[in-house]
């Protein structure tokens, strides 16, 4: 079995992102976490993305860790290779998109690489090469005040070029909606004019699926999941990616469990949802620096819910309480504490037989999949937009819901529980 399409992806719950695009047209899809070594069989998938935890990483190392994964990819036959980004192009000035993309770039043997975060489900759309969240542009959304990748500008290209070796351009959208060969022609032209990162424009899932089209001889694309829609017809259409095949929900049967450590205002209003439906407790970051065993203490209470009632288990707040947490104790160590203890918890009570669990958040996502020591996922159905089941792919496999912070309406909660029963 040949794998088709290898992509990188710079956090856990964007990686989850990707596969879900790829399985919704058909691929079967497996996401690693982090560079495996030679010897790990993922079994027979069409597709593979290797989770990395690089957005925030220093740059060095997100680059290095990038370019292992690509070796790792192209090693097992992967002829395209997307490197994915946040559609909100969560990135500083020093990168790490940009350093990452030149990276890609010079091992792919790339003058010119198609960049576009577009995802108009989510309400991530491009327009003249700005980014648009919603009905905002991105330095005047939410993302600008982001405590660790706050976005002050719109311009992709002035983002790019500010983070990189290159000049940018823009394919506008009334070339992109002219189709394929329209796109193919701008791009050409931008290339001869020196442009090594061309900024595809793209406000509907049609305009992804032409530039899809555009793109069927690029062996490596950037992007938010959007600019992955329209590569798997690339594939079938050269008879290399066989019939549709229709993702599986995963098997688990076990007790229901949420685990929180997003703030978004998605997430706490999904948390709000519930709050008198689920056994629910909120984590206290000064029990937990004053040393009581905050773990231990959820743990047993966790188990002592009734057997039919969800579980929520959150640290999320609102962003004052979050901005005097992160005055007490540091803005890293707030999180790092938090997210320690949440990967501790679903150690526990997995083990306990809470094998039905949703995380929200990225950075959280990443620790608690870390603390299971879970090396890959099946990825199954769509929950929703950007966000599917996946299964662990271990012998006891949980059945896993990773949610990143912005994603899923205020009822995902219920909604993704309500798919497994
Ligand atoms: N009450 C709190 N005070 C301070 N920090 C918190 C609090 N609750 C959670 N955190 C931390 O905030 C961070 C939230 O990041 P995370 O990536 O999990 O969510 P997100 O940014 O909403 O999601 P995404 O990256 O998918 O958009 C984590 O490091 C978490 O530990
Ligand atoms: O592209 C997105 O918005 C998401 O997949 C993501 O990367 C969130 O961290």
């Amino acid at each position: 079995m040949t794998l088709l399409l290898g992509a990188i992806a710079d956090d856990f719950t964007g990686a989850t992102d990707l596969c879900n695009t790829l399985v919704n047209e058909g691929m079967r899809a497996v996401q690693i976490i982090g560079v495996p070594d030679e010897t790990t069989d993922f079994g027979d998938a069409d597709a593979m993305v290797i989770a990395l935890k690089t957005r925030t990483a220093p740059v060095q190392e997100a680059v290095l860790q990038s370019l292992a994964a690509y070796d790792w990819l192209v090693a097992r036959g992967a002829a395209v290779v997307v490197e994915k980004f946040c559609s909100t192009f969560d990135s500083t000035p020093e990168g790490n998109i940009g350093a990452i993309t030149d990276a890609l770039m010079e091992r792919a043997q790339r003058d010119v690489i198609v960049l576009c975060p577009a995802f108009p489900e989510n309400g991530r759309t491009i327009y003249q090469g700005h980014l648009f969240v919603g009905p905002d542009l991105l330095s005047d959304s939410s993302m600008k005040d982001h405590p660790l990748t706050p976005m002050r500008d719109a311009s992709i290209v002035r983002l790019m070029e500010a983070q990189s070796k290159g000049r940018g351009g823009v394919v506008p959208l009334q070339i992109v909606q002219q189709g394929p060969d329209a796109i193919r022609g701008a791009i050409d032209d931008l290339a001869a004019q020196g442009v090594r990162y061309v900024i595809a424009d793209s406000i509907t899932r049609a305009d992804l699926r032409i530039l899809g089209a555009a793109l069927a001889d690029h062996t490596l694309v950037g992007g938010g999941s959007g600019i992955a829609l329209g590569l798997p017809e690339n594939l079938r259409q050269s008879g290399q990616l066989g019939e549709f095949r229709n993702p599986e929900l995963p098997r688990a049967t076990g007790r229901r469990l949420v685990l929180a450590g997003s703030c978004s205002a998605a997430t706490r209003g999904q948390i709000a949802h519930v709050r008198d439906q689920y056994a629910n407790r909120k984590i206290n970051i000064d029990d937990i620096v004053a040393g009581k065993d905050v773990v231990a203490a959820l743990t047993d209470w966790a188990i002592a819910q009734p057997d039919g009632m969800p579980v929520m288990i959150y640290a999320s707040a609102d962003p004052q309480e979050v901005k005097a947490t992160q005055q007490k104790y540091g803005v890293q160590r707030a999180g790092e504490v938090l997210e320690q203890t949440l990967g501790q918890l679903a150690i526990h009570l997995t083990a306990a037989g809470f094998d039905r669990l949703i995380v929200a958040g990225g950075e959280t996502s990443g620790a608690v999949v870390s603390a299971l020591g879970v090396q890959g996922l099946r990825i199954g159905p769509e929950i929703a937009p950007g966000v599917p089941w996946t299964e662990t792919l271990s012998p006891h496999p949980v059945a896993l819901a990773l949610k990143s912070g912005n994603f899923g309406a205020e009822t995902f909660f219920d909604d993704a529980f309500g798919m497994l029963t």
